[in-house]
């Protein structure tokens, strides 16, 4: 059956696409700053977790599979969304600068409207110390293409300017765990083996 993902994430798009799934991408209808309210203090990696929880459990399917996911990005001991403006995308790069990102993305599998799989994985990226005159020539470029992206980057693009290290699956910063979301897909038979 054709896996639905609920998400209106081009990356996350490509990412299945590239893999060679069949899919159908429907945006999931989640209030995602009101569920992240009502979670308080949770860990940050439960956060992302809910949320994709709360995607794949929003888009109505009776039998397929449908996929939820979520990123998000925490600094120190502040979390981060994707910026609402390109001036709130150079205040959080003002406050990466030479911190270490930490990146989750978290996934979730529902069907018959219960979530069956979940997981989520951890990405760590080292940024440089940035000046404010790369801050600006890089948002020149950049904006608005970013205001898509929690951690104002494309790492396949400009973003990789970023940083001097990264630890982690090119997927999870792409914004999904894919390994283990291939690996569930095959334990369902939804790929072959
Ligand atoms: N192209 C690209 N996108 C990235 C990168 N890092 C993060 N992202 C994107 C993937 C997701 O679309 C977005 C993370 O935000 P969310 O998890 O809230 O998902 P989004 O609202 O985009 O879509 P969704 O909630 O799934 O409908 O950031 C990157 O390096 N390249």
């Amino acid at each position: 059956m054709t896996l639905v993902l609920a998400s209106k994430s081009a990356s996350r798009a490509a990412m299945l696409a590239a893999a060679g799934v069949a899919f159908e991408a429907r945006p999931a209808r989640v209030d995602e700053r009101a569920l992240e309210a009502q979670l308080g203090a949770a860990p940050p990696d439960q956060v992302a977790l809910a949320l994709a929880e709360a995607k794949a459990l929003a888009v109505a399917e009776p039998e397929r599979p449908v996929l939820g996911s979520d990123s998000l990005v925490v600094v120190g001991d502040r979390r981060f969304d994707k910026p609402a403006s390109r001036e709130e995308a150079a205040e959080h790069l003002r406050a990466f600068s030479g911190r270490v990102m930490h990146l989750h993305s978290a996934a979730a599998i529902a069907r018959g409207g219960s979530v069956v799989w979940r997981e989520t994985s951890l990405a760590m990226l080292h940024t440089r110390k940035f000046t404010e005159d790369f801050i600006q020539t890089y948002l020149n470029t950049e904006w608005p293409a970013v205001s898509h992206c929690v951690g104002v980057f494309r790492i396949e693009g400009p973003g990789v300017q970023l940083f001097d290290r990264i630890e982690g699956d090119q997927f999870t910063v792409l914004g999904m765990p894919l390994l283990a979301v291939l690996g569930a897909l095959r334990d369902m038979g939804e790929l072959p083996r």
